[in-house]
């Protein structure tokens, strides 16, 4: 895990949290790419830009429960994620209950969860391990972009 932008998602003993450096290094952590706030100027279709990108690498045994993303200041933005390497199959719920779908995320995709989905209950169920030769050794990242104040 880590990130880029002003803040990053960090968690560790003390819990979890944005903070605007690495918990070991100290150093701020790497600007966002040009690349990824044009994929957030192209499919957010919100005035602010995003403050925080998480990275997040996923083997092949990797899952991830369902939640909402709720530790963002404003409900208003969307959350942008971008999948690369291996597809994952994404597991979304509607935010007051009710049954859940999946849809495979492959190397590529992007994903807004914006407006009434924003916080939609969502995980990922599981990594199809080869499915992706994008990664010399398979797995996947998924680089997800918010803003958090
Ligand atoms: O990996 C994904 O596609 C989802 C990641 C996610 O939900 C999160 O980091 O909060
Ligand atoms: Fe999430």
């Amino acid at each position: 895990m880590s990130n880029f932008g002003p803040l990053g998602w960090v968690s560790d003993r003390e819990g979890y949290r944005y903070q605007p450096h690495h918990p070991q290094t100290g150093h701020a952590w790497p600007p966002i790419p040009d690349l990824l706030l044009d994929i957030w100027k192209a499919t957010a279709r919100h005035p602010r830009l995003p403050d925080a990108c998480l990275i997040n690498f996923y083997d092949a045994d990797a899952k991830m429960g369902l939640h909402q993303d709720k530790d963002e200041a404003d409900f208003s933005v969307p959350v942008v994620s971008v999948s690369l390497g291996d597809t994952a199959v994404f597991r979304y719920a509607p935010p007051e209950g009710g049954p859940s779908r999946t849809v495979k995320l492959s190397s590529g995709h992007v994903c807004v969860l914006g407006s009434k989905a924003r916080l939609a209950r969502h995980g990922i169920d599981r990594i199809l391990d080869g499915s992706s030769q994008l990664l010399p050794r398979g797995g996947r990242i998924n680089l997800t972009l918010r803003v958090a104040r």
